[in-house]
């Protein structure tokens, strides 16, 4: 049986009277039921704060009325906006936000996943020499930051990173765990500088494409607003990224067979393709539905937040104006009335129809739907599939991990695994 740790939920409605702590700290404020209820309605305060888990409601607020549903600022701008700088895609308001929304979309387009799944396989290679795969944590943050750098905002694909890679991901794991955030960025700050002093890495997002695969955009992103968001997207996508990529190989590491199971599919999709591709990682369902259930049960997210702009109702509710909608990713993933064994890891459920399409938001939805939604997948799933290749591993003493809400849902203590190297079958070889 796979251990999948949990939040120990055990607020009430009376301390969901805070908007930021109910959007901070789900355990202290969260109540325990809201894995079985709708709607939590916290009205002792000038501010009314609700947690909506009804998935009709859910589609209402972030898809179909987005615009009587904004961004909740005032939490972007405690954490986001005070690291990243004002000109980031987290910290804008609606007017400012869709140029910027519209300058990166290129960066996450279909015609880079080719680039993507052959600069993770290569990050991943390069970290089994230089990182300690043992601290699986910190192997991932190197290969998430890695990926990022050659992808994104720093280096081509080809570059030898000369920046201390192990180092900065070890120091921002060890950060992250301390819920030291102002920390962990002054090493995305380290990276920023590489990748300017490096020359062609701003160019990424401000037009000229290195791998010549983006399509043309309409208006470039422009200083300071390139700098900023070049913070924006080692934050946004390194942490998310790495502790999605851990747990799922945390998990695998508690189950011999289903990596096994894994291990066959991943290297013949790659036999039958010829390399590990886009079109290779289209034949491993079995590794995909993993990672999607990976990411229901421990998303690192646990809230997406909005505000009501006018009074309204939901679910048969009044709200007032100007209340706080904390949608809760993490109940809303192990709901009662959404779920069967809400809490078992089961990745074949992935293989049928899920009962409603917002009872799962790793990527939240609507507008703000996470840029990387599609691409990081493949990206995970090209590193995972690496690893398996090269390696089976055991999880240490899985059952003393517990869960807890940094910025974002974080293990309780190290995640470490045994590692017994194999011989490589995969692309490594074919290619
Ligand atoms: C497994 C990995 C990831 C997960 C689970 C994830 C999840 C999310 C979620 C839930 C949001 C919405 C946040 C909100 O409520 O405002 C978001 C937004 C965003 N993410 Fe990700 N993310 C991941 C990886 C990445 C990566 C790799 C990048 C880029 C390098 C990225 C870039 C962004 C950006 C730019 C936004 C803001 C979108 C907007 O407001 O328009 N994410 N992500």
């Amino acid at each position: 049986m796979i251990h999948v740790p949990k939040l120990n939920l055990r607020g009430s409605e009376a301390t969901l009277r805070s908007a930021v702590k109910a959007c901070r700290l789900p355990e202290q404020t969260w109540p325990v039921d809201i894995l079985h209820r709708r709607l939590c309605v916290s009205q002792r305060t000038s501010r009314t704060v609700v947690l909506l888990a009804d998935p009709a409601e859910v589609s209402r607020v972030l898809v179909e009325s987005e615009k009587q549903f904004p961004k909740w600022m005032p939490i972007y701008r405690h954490s986001a906006a005070r690291e990243t700088g004002t000109g980031t895609i987290f910290a804008s308001t609606d007017a400012d936000w869709a140029p910027l929304r519209r300058a990166i979309k290129p960066l996450f387009h279909s015609s880079r996943w080719s680039l993507l799944v052959d600069v993770a396989r290569h990050a991943t290679l390069d970290a089994t020499t230089t990182c300690n795969p043992v601290n699986i944590e910190a192997f991932f943050t190197a290969i998430s930051v890695d990926v990022i750098m050659r992808t994104l905002v720093g280096d081509d694909a080809d570059a030898t990173a000369d920046y201390h890679l192990a180092a900065i991901a070890q120091g921002l794991v060890e950060k992250q765990h301390a819920g030291d955030l102002h920390g962990a960025m002054q090493h995305i700050h380290e990276l920023a500088t590489t990748c300017t002093s490096r020359g062609p890495g701003a160019a990424a997002i401000s037009g000229v494409d290195m791998a010549g695969a983006l399509p043309p955009r309409p208006r470039p992103m422009q200083e300071p607003f390139l700098a900023d968001n070049r913070l924006a997207l080692l934050y946004a996508g390194q942490e998310t990224t790495a502790l999605t990529m851990s747990w799922c190989f945390w998990i695998l590491g508690q189950d011999e067979e289903l990596q096994s199971r894994l291990r066959s599919e991943t290297r013949d999709a790659q036999a039958a393709t010829g390399s590990l591709s886009p079109e290779a990682i289209g034949k491993m369902p079995r590794l995909m539905a993993v990672l999607r259930e990976t990411l229901r049960l421990l998303s690192p997210s646990s809230a997406t937040v909005r505000c009501t702009t006018q009074d309204e109702t939901l679910c048969g509710q009044a709200i007032p104006a100007n209340s706080v909608i904390v949608v809760p990713i993490y109940a809303i993933h192990r709901h009662r009335d959404l779920w069967d064994q809400p809490d078992t890891f089961d990745a074949e459920r992935f293989l049928r129809p899920i009962k409603h399409p917002m009872a799962y938001l790793p990527f939240a939805a609507g507008r703000h739907t996470c840029s990387a939604a599609r691409s990081v997948m493949y990206e995970m799933a090209a590193v995972l599939a690496t690893m398996l290749d090269r390696f089976e591993w055991v999880t240490h003493a899985p059952e003393d991990m517990g869960l807890t809400n940094k910025l974002v849902l974080s293990p309780t203590s190290e995640m470490k695994v045994t590692l017994n190297a194999l011989e490589p079958r995969g692309a490594a070889v074919i290619a």
